[in-house]
């Protein structure tokens, strides 16, 4: 077993290059799917996700191929069918990205149900609705479902709540469905704004992207193009939340500043300083943190995937800090986990109330998913002696290589592999 041990380490420093978005980079290669001609795609990060979609396309005669770091070929042209494994879709989110790009190609998909972090409720009723508003048919099955439809025809489509995965979704479908489509109370994550132009690039007429009203004109046929994805601000985010958390300078190069809004503004109030030059962002701190409120909300507001990190964080500023999560209330495992560290935290229906400034002590604590692991990572950074953080297969999903890029920053971090004693500590980090 493996997994990812931490000591106190003050005042990272140095420069980070931040890699394509894993949240993009998914929603990019189903769109290439539906291309009759090659697309390339650069800035794919090797995470476990993209492993699995590999899999996925080989089993459905789609050729995806690493060709240099970060760049990948896709060739959808000779798809057979879209029949895809339901162990192999539930071990990933976006699975049902398959379903929007692949309906109208192949006129039936079947999937299992989609996996990613587990936040006890992950609904895809808003899925569910565009879909069938475009002509699809729904027949759920215990282990898998199938959608099918001989024609998809535009719609107007207004979602119920701001959900990204169901807007990309939709917007999917509709590039290849007969007439217009428009999307309302749409999410105008910059991930949308991504797939809406590979889709554009690809020769689909979609406008407004980016603001809560897209309009989709459908179209026959999809052309071959080269397409590079978005940063990944969540990466970004992580790293300069890192500064703050231990007191140093830490510089993101390659990223989107405007991404980060309201991830900066949020560092600022805490009292990390923040400086943009161009497609980089420096924060340092020299160490007097004050606390907080955050509530996270679709974007552009504060991500809940930043919500995490920035707990570690607070827990480092002294005063009474309150996070809430809007978007997932339940997305709180890492506050059981910072408590067994020492880390002063009450939760009440999706809050946590920190009191920060308490020392934390390194202990055996487990990632529930990506963002949790990051966090519970940044803890270790700020806590006495070592912390051991097991569920190593979480961070896999989200960064390619998180200790290598620690510890260039000077983290005292390490990656662990034993096979001794590793259920009995397993047991005691997930209790
Ligand atoms: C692969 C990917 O891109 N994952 C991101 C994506 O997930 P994902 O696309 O799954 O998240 P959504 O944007 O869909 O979820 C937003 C909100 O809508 C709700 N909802 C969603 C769909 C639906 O059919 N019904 C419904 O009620 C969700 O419960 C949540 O409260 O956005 C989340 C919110 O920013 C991020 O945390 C994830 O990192
Ligand atoms: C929630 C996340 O991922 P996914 O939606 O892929 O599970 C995340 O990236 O934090």
């Amino acid at each position: 077993m493996k997994w990812i041990q931490v000591e106190r380490t003050s005042g990272l420093n140095g420069t980070v290059k931040i890699p394509g978005s894993k949240n993009s980079s998914l929603a990019l290669l189903a769109a290439s799917c539906m291309s009759d001609e090659p697309v390339r795609l650069a800035g794919i990060p090797e995470i476990a996700d993209f492993k699995v979609i590999c899999e996925i396309a080989e089993d459905i005669g789609i050729r995806i191929v690493r060709e240099f770091s970060g760049e990948v070929y896709i060739d959808p042209s000779g798809v057979r069918s879209a029949s895809i494994d339901p162990d192999k879709a539930s071990r990933f989110r976006t699975s049902y990205y398959f379903v929007g790009a692949l309906l109208a190609k192949c006129g039936k998909v079947i999937v299992g149900y989609p996996g990613g972090d587990d936040f006890v409720k992950r609904p895809i009723d808003q899925h569910i609705k565009a879909l069938k508003a475009l002509g699809a048919k729904f027949t759920f099955h215990k282990e898998y479902y199938e959608v099918e439809a001989r024609e998809l025809t535009g719609s107007n489509i207004y979602f119920d709540v701001i959900t990204s995965g169901a807007t990309i979704n939709a917007m999917l479908a509709a590039v290849r469905a007969k007439g217009q489509t428009v999307l309302r109370n749409a999410a105008k994550d910059p991930e949308i704004v991504d797939t809406a132009n590979l889709l554009n690039h690809m020769g689909a007429k979609i406008s407004g992207a980016g603001t809560d009203t897209i309009r989709i004109e459908g179209v026959r046929s999809l052309r071959g193009c080269t397409y590079t994805a978005i940063p990944d601000r969540l990466i970004a985010g992580a790293f300069l939340i890192s500064a703050g958390v231990t007191g140093g300078i830490i510089t993101v190069e390659d990223v989107i500043p405007e991404h980060l809004g309201s991830c900066l503004a949020k560092l600022k109030e805490i009292g990390v300083d923040i400086e943009i030059h161009g497609n980089a962002i420096t924060a340092s701190s020299a160490g007097a943190l004050k606390a907080t409120r955050v509530r996270t909300s679709m974007y552009p507001g504060f991500a809940t995937d930043l919500q995490q990190p920035l707990t570690a964080l607070l827990t480092q500023a002294p005063g009474r800090s309150i996070v809430s999560d809007k978007v997932y209330p339940n997305r709180f495992n890492h506050v059981y986990q910072l408590r067994r560290m020492g880390a002063d935290i009450e939760l009440r229906s999706g809050t946590a109330f920190i009191k920060g400034g308490a020392p934390l002590r390194g202990n055996l604590v487990h990632a529930t998913d990506i963002r949790a692991g990051i966090c519970l990572l940044l803890a270790g950074l700020a806590a006495d002696g070592k912390t051991s953080i097991t569920g190593i297969h979480h961070f896999e999903r989200g960064y390619e290589n998180i200790v290598q890029e620690f510890r260039s920053l000077g983290a005292r971090i390490e990656e662990m592999d034993s096979s001794e004693d590793s259920m009995e500590m397993l047991h005691v980090a997930e209790k």
